[in-house]
């Protein structure tokens, strides 16, 4: 929904939002009439006549005396009023843009509202505001019925939004609302205000005993006497926040016990926050006016005259709350509501403190609700909606915009009709999606068979930029993803995804060098206005700087020996290998937990636990040392390591016991000991289609393939090019065959250790036993890349290369086509990736736990292809090609069959193969050539006394 701004001293914009334009000029002459919308949503099955009920809307009738409007329907109901407002102001005429707030109109409502307020008629209402009237009817001596302007200014609403009219800065500076408040009263011959720096009104006559009598009958329950936790927050960063206790008993006014909390006798001098952390919260900051919070609103803020007062800013406080906080502060959760006539409070504690210092974070929303502040981590790709765990990147972000007190963010959609997306760039092989779709035919017949928009609606392609902005519309940064999607929702959480990456990247150190900075910007599509970015985040880069000092500094302390033994963790894996191993893109599922322990008497402390929690492999969904012990283990086994302690901030928000957590923080020689058990994996959506819809499994039958052409092929020596975890290899070790040299080759690390365990272990039992793999002589795997050339992989009898060349770009696929071919040159090659065109028929299956579908348009719309690291997927004809022209170069026949489906059914075979054989040639000679070794032995294995029997 777009805003309308209202023009700032400077000449820039801010947002005022229509409907406070709408009060400014109507006033209560504006009605609003809310009504939930049911909406009955299409249950994608036809014939079925119970409606499925949708989530509840609001629709809002905004009633002026010229007009009536009626807005369309929205989530939330204030959404509604403000789209109602907008609709509004268009009809009217009035440019929000170029509407000028009219100040003296505004004036003069605001004291009417003030007169209002006095009333004996508010007294009795009920509303947040006439709780803090009553109570100071409570107050003694010349403090009788004062009310302090500070919660005039922050408690009604009206008062908040008639002071942002007369001066937008009020967003920025909210204490500057005083001021206006008082110069409101001073005009009032009903009411008094103090003088000389003490900030209350009250009536010049007292409430007549007619009014105040009801009122003393119904007192509120609670006020019998309550004691509130809360935290004091020091100005000097050199002292930490401490719990105080807010004794309020009925005959005390809450603010006045606060106040004395801060050296403070009465109520008038405390200024109240907005709220903190989320937008429902309670929790304010309350601290003591200072001369700066009342500079004429003309002044300039951000010039000198803050200098002056530097040395008081509570900077912790200042941070919290978004706006300049000098001198101590109380951080309570307490107060009245529209809720109940009784005081509102819970216990505010260190914790507290700390998540909300998390919350401000990049990640630290997606932390805090995936309830893992130290293990998760917000994952750097969105891959398919299902994977994700937690609050999505879109909500995040605006989260953390609305913390920062920024705009919400502004992302711009464009729609891509395919056929001319095709014509966008000369890069196909950015534009997968284009020529995939066009050439599966069938999205486009179908689509054709209902056409017009429906047409549009499949063969569309979205693109997401997003901007974010400050509050008076300063460009801080802005992301241009060139990437192209399916549905409009994951382009927008992709786009909010890498903005999030990039802020949780300048979070963590900003002192990062610009030029840092820029190139991660580069690598994300982000363009950063640096000048107004670093204007905006000025308060952050002190406060997470300071946390991160402390730890530098306990390190220091234990010396240098504490932090060398703790940055190389050992990690300790028990229970027995069941082989269900995570793999990326699979889902694994953990139990953990992390505690405090101390090298001095071992004494340990549970700072963060889970019973079950489920991530994606290869997101970065975890801490980087969890991910590690994880792809490390299978399925029942347990891992045990220590490392060095995370920030501070990290630990306090996780810890229960906030006072032990930190004595052991500043204990010497203080790590964290993780305890892992995985608990399950859930394969990638490809691994279960292929389980799932295929028996045997697809991966088995390409297998079982190839294992039929080695027994027949008479083969001695096979290279599997892409071993991975060596699927193919350990197969073979179950046939008789007549090969004598196995190796493989794979750059994947955690997939070769992998295979050389499983390979290694039948192997040896080959030895003794009668089994068929005892003609294997020598086993070898290669850590290496397949487009890199390595003289020990030429001339194999016969080379494999399994669901390989997809996981690659393009041209490196065509580039492994060529060495292998010109340079290993095996006397046979067989290739299989997967067929694109059958993805259709994939995806019409419906396949429990995929991805949810509310437009029931199947699953996976959002991953293109049938795993998210596949970098293309062909149909048959452009494998035809690749692979034809491919041979024709080399002197090599070429001849193409499948697994899964059938080659004479549409749309052919699931995975397709080529299968090539060297052409023989009179001149070929295989010469010895220069050995050039460049690929890695990570294992190797022979059969020592088969070979001495052959020598
Ligand atoms: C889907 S897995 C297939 C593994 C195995 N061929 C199978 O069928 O089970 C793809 C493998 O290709 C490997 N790979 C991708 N690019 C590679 C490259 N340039 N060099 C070596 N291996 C590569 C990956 O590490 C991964 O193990
Ligand atoms: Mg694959």
């Amino acid at each position: 929904m777009g805003s309308s701004g209202a023009a700032t001293p400077e000449g820039k914009k801010t947002t005022v939002s229509p409907k406070a334009v709408i009060y400014q000029k109507y006033g209560s002459r504006a009605s609003y009439e809310v009504e939930e919308v049911q909406d009955f949503v299409q249950n994608g099955c036809p014939g079925l006549c119970i409606p499925q009920k949708g989530p509840c809307l609001y629709r809002c009738r905004l009633n002026l005396p010229e007009l009536s409007i009626l807005s369309g329907t929205f989530r939330k109901k204030k959404d509604a009023e403000q789209a109602a407002a907008e609709m509004a102001l268009q009809k009217l005429g009035i440019h929000p843009l170029t509407h000028n707030a009219d100040v003296r109109d505004a004036g003069e409502d605001l004291v009417s509202r003030v007169a209002y307020l006095f009333s004996n008629e508010f007294l009795a209402s009920q509303h947040p505001l006439s709780c803090h009237f009553r109570a100071s009817l409570s107050r003694e001596g010349y403090l009788y019925g004062s009310v302090p302007v500070s919660v005039i200014a922050v408690y009604d609403g009206k008062i908040s939004t008639l002071c942002k009219l007369i001066d937008p800065m009020v967003e920025s500076n909210p204490s500057l609302a005083i001021s206006f408040v008082l110069r409101a009263a001073a005009t009032l011959p009903t009411l008094i205000t103090a003088t000389e720096g003490q900030l209350w009104i009250r009536r010049q006559n007292p409430y007549p005993p007619e009014v105040i009598e009801p009122l003393l009958v119904e007192q509120p329950s609670t006020l019998g006497g309550v004691c509130v936790q809360a935290l004091l927050i020091p100005s000097s960063l050199n002292e930490d926040v401490k719990p105080v206790t807010l004794n309020v008993c009925s005959s005390n006014y809450y603010l006045d016990v606060i106040a004395q909390k801060l050296g403070e006798l009465d109520a008038s001098k405390i200024l109240v926050s907005r709220p903190i952390g989320k937008a429902s919260s309670e929790t304010r900051l309350y601290f003591v006016a200072s001369d700066l919070q009342f500079v004429e609103p003309t002044s300039d803020l951000n010039g000198k005259k803050l200098d002056i007062f530097e040395g008081s800013m509570n900077t912790r406080a200042s941070y919290l709350a978004g706006q300049g906080v000098y001198g101590g502060a109380i951080l309570a959760s307490i107060g009245y509501t529209w809720k109940s006539k009784d005081l509102f409070h819970e216990d505010v504690f260190l914790k507290l403190y700390y998540r909300m210092l998390i919350y401000k974070t990049p990640s630290g929303p997606y932390k805090l609700y995936r309830e893992s502040t130290i293990a998760a981590e917000l994952p750097v790709v969105f891959t398919i909606k299902s994977n994700w765990r937690g609050t999505f990147p879109k909500e995040i972000l605006c989260t953390f915009c609305r913390q920062h007190r920024l705009s919400e963010p502004v992302f711009a959609i464009s729609r891509y009709p395919v056929k001319a997306l095709s014509d966008l760039s000369g890069s196909q092989k950015k534009l997968k999606v284009t020529e995939s779709t066009e050439d599966t035919g069938q999205t486009n017949e179908n689509a054709a068979n209902h056409g017009d928009d429906e047409t549009v609606e499949s063969v569309s392609h979205f693109r997401c930029e997003v901007k974010v902005l400050s509050k008076l519309q300063d460009l801080l940064l802005q992301c241009s993803p060139k990437d192209f999607y399916r549905k409009e929702t994951d382009c927008i959480q992709n786009a909010s995804l890498k903005v999030l990456s990039w802020l949780s990247s300048y979070f963590q150190d900003f002192n990062m060098p610009l030029e840092k900075l820029n190139s991660l910007a580069d690598a994300l599509d982000i363009k950063v206005n640096t000048q107004h970015l670093f204007k905006e985040f000025k308060f952050c880069s002190t406060m997470y700087l300071n946390q991160q000092r402390t730890i530098k500094a306990n390190n220091c302390i234990d010396g240098p020996q504490a932090t060398e033994e703790h940055e190389h963790y050992l990690l300790r894996i028990e229970g027995p290998e069941s082989g269900i191993c995570p793999s990326n893109g699979s889902l694994a599922c953990i139990c953990y937990s992390a505690c405090l322990v101390t090298e001095v008497g071992h004494t340990k402390e549970l700072i963060e636990s889970s019973h079950e929690f489920e991530f994606e492999m290869g997101s970065r969904a975890v801490n980087p040392h969890v991910e590690t012990a994880v792809a490390q283990m299978s399925v029942g086994q347990s891992a045990f390591y220590l490392v060095d302690l995370p920030s501070q901030e990290l630990i306090l928000a996780a810890a229960n016991d906030s006072a032990r957590a930190l004595s052991l923080i500043n204990s010497n020689m203080c790590g964290l000991e993780y305890c892992i058990t995985l608990l399950k994996v859930t394969e990638p959506l490809e691994d279960r289609m292929e389980q799932a819809l295929f028996s045997p499994p697809l991966s088995k039958q390409r297998v079982d393939y190839a294992v039929e052409h080695i027994k027949k092929s008479g083969a001695t020596t096979l290279v599997d090019f892409g071993c991975g975890s060596g699927s193919l290899l350990e197969s073979l070790l179950d046939y008789p065959t007549s090969l004598r040299k196995i190796v493989g080759v794979d750059l994947s690390l955690k997939s070769l250790s992998r295979a050389a365990k499983v390979l290694h272990s039948k192997l040896s039992k080959s030895l003794d036993a009668d089994m068929p793999c005892k003609s294997i002589q020598s086993a070898t795997l290669y850590d290496g890349s397949i487009i890199v050339f390595d003289s020990r992989m030429c001339g194999f009898d016969i080379g494999t290369c399994l669901e390989v060349i997809e996981h690659m770009e393009e041209d490196q696929a065509s580039l492994f086509g060529d060495l292998v071919l010109s340079s290993f040159r095996p006397s046979v090659l067989i290739v299989s990736t997967p067929n694109y065109e059958y993805n259709v028929i994939l995806q019409k299956s419906d396949l429990p736990s995929q991805e949810e579908a509310p437009d029931g348009k199947g699953q996976s719309e959002s991953c293109r292809f049938r795993n998210h690291d596949h970098k293309f997927e062909w149909t048959r004809e452009q494998f035809g090609s690749w692979a034809r022209n491919l041979a024709s170069r080399n002197n090599y026949s070429v001849e193409f069959s499948g697994v899964g489906g059938s080659a004479d059914h549409e749309p052919g075979f699931a995975s397709q193969i080529a299968l090539f054989k060297r052409l023989p040639q009179l001149d070929e000679r295989l010469e010895d050539g220069e050995s050039v070794h460049l690929y890695n032995v990570i294992w190797e294995w022979s059969n020592h006394e088969t070979t001495k029997s052959f020598d």
